[in-house]
């Protein structure tokens, strides 16, 4: 066994290394720290000492087994002898030492190496067990290590994240603050729009006062004029016929006065003298081309339309090819060709209202109809609000409490649309709530709804659809009632409804506002006859008439396909009764009322106006939003139904075509202000708020840019829908289009823009709104030849000599001969001469000749006007 530390013995021992020293000294075994050395004999000895101490018998080491250990040494003994020589002699001593060492005895010796092998074994394992203390500290720090290299990577996450953060914000600042440059550079830009505009009114009025001064300064002239002939006449010698006078002051044998020509120069009289020098001439007017206006039906034939236009049919034909477009005289031309033509040739254009089979009947069926007879009928009321807030449990509440008539034990059906008889009158609920059916029927051009009750829930207030609710009634132009639902709710706070709905321009009547708010609550019945009341009132104000003796029309309200009925429509009568047995027509379905039903399941004879009806015996299913209306013909019904599926799919794609942006620019013309609606949707409030004005703003005398909705948050499939309904276009900025929204939108082929710059939003816009001005041709008169005087050529044809006095005359372009400055003829140029040569201009101070094409009756003193037209693009300034 190898030396030990007393610490490292004391371990083994189970003792602490204090009491080992203490007990090494008291063994005599000399020991002074903790780590020094502890021999195997000092181990035994302290064993024995130890044994000794405990009272065990002590066994002698000593001696034990007897180890003799024998040294010799030897030694030279020098001895010198005694007769008279000296002799000395060595004699070799060896001597011997004998020293004898005991050793333990056997079993003792067995002994110690047993407990050598335990403080060996004792030692292993307390080295293993350093050895296992030393892992779990090297673990323990490579934890450590590694929760701190965690820690570093998290921190530099973090700090990563932080920059980022703070870049995002840096950045959105540094938009924040393009946007307001922007803004900035549009008041600027708009402030300069106002100058300039302020600046072209006075520009304009003067030049409408100039012109005043010169249509002045002719009248009199003419007054004059006309009174000098007038005293020639007079003193004219008398004897002359009437007729006779009446020719040689220029009319014709039909008594109509020959235009712009003066007496005796006519054709007819082209022998009498070609220059008289006379300025005199017959007419009073300026004589400006005649502007017609033309209805254009869908298709017309070029042959038809010259003929509308009075021209020859050359003439249409002749532009058509201007326009790239070869044509026959026959040829069918699509109405918005035929307008283009029209106004090419500065002719109006306007579409020709189109009536289709079905508006004849309706037209034939109307005139039954006798408006005097018209009474008092119920209003129509639709449910709208925001989700949860309790449009279904009113709805149900009003239907399951006051729907009269309740069979014993019938039960009411769910038809769409109910009526309920209260006190002061009957009220038909629309009764599929929100906002789809109603922009459905909206969309087709269907007004079924006379009132909106909005209901907000009382511990909710005013949420987004809510104020989409808001949206869809102003846009219809409806009139709203506020139902402030949940009031049994201890939250309910009836104050911060009418605060959020004020805010939103719905301002209740006890606030100064116009709109009715009435407390209610849908679980409890509280406040509903109320709000019956506050229906009939509104109703009453509405002075809503029908007439009720007449053949039936209306709308449909729902409609579907029953397994054993066929087709099933709930009907809304607008006017008249609808009576079973009628033989209906209902877009593009028609069909004889085999039954009609009314909600509560009963079969009926009649329904007079506002009321439902569900109606069986159609060809087909019709569309909610169909309008529908009683035939007496069969044949008419049919053929009436089969023209309405042809042209619906038409006007679809026409209409949601004329709702883009690109677009807008074929509507102008065909109506006297353009009307564009925008649906806005934006990230924050304060875009929402500068997009809205700032687009509004562009509005003009010609162009009416409205934003219908305004609203923060993604485009959702209620606002497309009211896109849909109004026209709109979409604006998204910085937000996007939801999946039911964009498929929506796909389908219905709306228009749909994002942006996430405001001023490119309102760029854009102002252009498509510029675009749609379009131009305006203005002329400007480049050139005057004065007529010196006029010779007549068999080759050439009357040739006027002139002397070009200002400016430029061009061979190409239009001309007008002016007439002691008026307008006696517009045209083109036949010839422009100077001496023999055919020239393309001629400047001024030149002397030339022209020829006037189609037009003889030059006369010298006229003046040849050459002008040309520019076409200028309109702004909005
Ligand atoms: N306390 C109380 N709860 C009501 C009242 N009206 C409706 N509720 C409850 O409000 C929840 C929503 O009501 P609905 O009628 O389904 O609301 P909704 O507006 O039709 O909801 P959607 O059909 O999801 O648009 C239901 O749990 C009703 O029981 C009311 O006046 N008072």
């Amino acid at each position: 066994m190898s030396d030990v530390t007393v610490k490292q013995l004391a371990d083994v021992l189970g003792i602490t290394a204090e009491k080992l020293m203490e007990q090494l000294s008291s063994a005599g075994i000399p020991a002074k720290s903790e780590d020094d050395t502890i021999s195997n004999e000092s181990k035994v000895k302290l064993l024995e000492f130890l044994r000794g101490s405990h009272g065990k018998e002590k066994k002698s080491l000593s001696p034990r087994k007897k180890v003799v250990l024998k040294r010799k040494s030897k030694e030279v003994l020098r001895v010198t002898s005694g007769s008279g020589v000296a002799k000395t002699k060595n004699i070799n001593i060896e001597v011997k030492k004998k020293k004898v060492v005991t050793g333990p005895s056997q079993s003792e010796m067995a002994e110690i190496e047993k407990e050598r092998l335990e403080a060996q074994k004792a030692l292993d394992d307390r080295k293993a067990q350093l050895a296992a203390e030393e892992q779990a500290k090297k673990e323990a720090e490579d934890r450590l290590k590694n929760q701190q290299i965690e820690e570093q990577q998290k921190a530099e996450e973090e700090k990563a994240k932080a920059d980022a953060e703070r870049e995002a914000l840096e950045k959105e600042q540094k938009e924040l603050q393009e946007q307001d440059e922007a803004q900035q550079k549009l008041a600027e830009e708009q402030a300069r729009l106002e100058k300039l505009k302020a600046e072209t009114v006075s520009k304009e009025e003067e030049r409408k006062k100039r012109h005043e001064d010169l249509v002045n300064q002719q009248v009199q002239k003419a007054i004059s004029e006309r009174a000098n002939r007038k005293k020639k006449e007079q003193a004219q010698p008398a004897g002359r016929g009437r007729g006779k006078t009446d020719r040689d002051a220029g009319k014709t044998r039909y008594g109509r006065k020959q235009l712009h020509v003066q007496p005796g120069q006519n054709r007819g009289d082209r022998r009498r003298h070609v220059s008289s020098g006379s300025s005199e001439h017959g007419f009073q007017k300026p004589a400006a081309p005649v502007v017609k206006t033309v209805a254009i039906p869908e298709n017309i034939t070029v042959s038809d339309l010259a003929k509308e236009l009075s021209i020859k049919a050359a003439d249409v034909i002749k532009v058509l090819m201007n326009m790239g477009m070869m044509v026959t005289i026959n040829q069918p031309l699509d109405q918005d060709t035929a307008i283009l033509v029209v106004e090419e040739l500065g002719h109006k254009a306007e579409e020709a209202v189109v009536q289709t089979k079905a508006d004849i009947l309706k037209e034939e069926s109307q005139k039954e109809v006798d408006e005097e007879n018209a009474e008092i009928r119920p209003p129509v009321v639709t449910v709208m609000g925001h989700v949860d807030h309790g449009k279904t449990s009113l709805l149900d509440y009003i239907r399951e409490t006051k729907v009269t008539d309740k069979e014993a034990g019938g039960i009411t059906q769910h038809i769409g649309a109910y009526h309920v008889e209260t006190e002061k009158g009957v009220i038909s609920f629309i009764d599929t709530p929100g906002h789809a059916a109603f922009t459905a029927m909206r969309a087709r051009g269907a007004q079924v709804t006379d009132i909106v009750i909005l209901v907000v829930a009382a511990n909710d207030g005013v949420m987004p659809q809510t104020k989409e609710g808001i949206e869809h009634a102003k846009a219809a132009g409806v009139p709203m009632i506020v139902a402030v639902n949940k009031v049994d709710l201890q939250e309910a706070n009836v104050d911060k409804v009418k605060q959020d709905l004020a805010a939103h321009e719905v301002v209740p009547e006890d606030w100064g506002g116009d709109v009715q708010f009435i407390e209610v609550s849908a679980l409890t019945g509280q406040g509903i006859d109320n709000l019956l009341d506050a229906i009939s009132l509104q109703a009453e104000v509405m002075e809503l008439k029908a007439v009720k003796d007449s053949s039936a029309s209306g709308i449909v309200v729902e409609s579907s396909l029953d397994k054993g009925r066929g087709p099933v429509a709930t009907v809304l009568v607008k006017n008249g009764t609808l009576k079973k047995g009628d033989m209906i027509l209902c877009g593009e379905q028609f069909g004889r009322i085999r039954s009609l039903i009314d909600e509560n399941g009963a079969e009926i004879e009649s329904a007079g106006p506002s009321i439902p009806a569900v109606v069986l015996g159609l060809s087909g299913v019709p569309i909610a939003g169909d309008e529908f209306l009683v035939v007496k013909n069969k044949k008419h019904a049919r053929e009436a139904a089969q023209e309405h599926r042809e042209r619906e799919r038409e006007t679809r794609l026409k209409r949601q075509q004329a709702a883009k942006l690109e677009n807008l620019m074929s509507q102008m013309g065909k109506e006297a202000k353009l009307n564009v609606n925008l649906l806005v949707k934006a990230d924050v409030q304060g875009s929402v708020e500068a997009l809205r004005e700032s687009l509004e703003s562009i509005s003009n005398d010609e162009v009416d840019v409205k934003v219908i909705s305004a609203g923060v948050g993604g485009i959702t499939n209620a606002d497309a829908q009211l896109a849909a309904a109004s026209s709109a276009i979409i604006i998204g900025f910085n937000v996007r289009a939801d999946k039911a929204a964009r498929e929506f939108i796909k389908e219905s082929d709306l228009d749909l823009h994002y942006f996430s710059i405001i001023y490119e939003a309102i760029d854009q816009v102002k252009q498509s709104v510029t675009g749609i001005l379009g131009t305006e041709v203005r002329e400007e008169i480049i050139g005057i030849a004065d007529v010196k005087d006029v010779f007549r050529s068999s080759k050439f044809g009357t040739i006027a000599g002139c002397l070009v006095s200002e400016g430029v005359v061009k061979r190409d372009n239009p001309i007008r001969v002016l007439r002691d400055n008026v307008v006696i003829f517009e045209g083109e140029l036949e010839s422009l001469r100077r001496h023999k040569d055919d020239v393309n201009e001629v400047r001024s101070g030149t002397e030339c000749g022209i020829g006037v094409k189609q037009y003889k009756d030059v006369q010298p003193g006229d003046q040849i006007e050459c002008f040309e037209r520019i076409e200028v693009q309109k702004t909005l300034d």
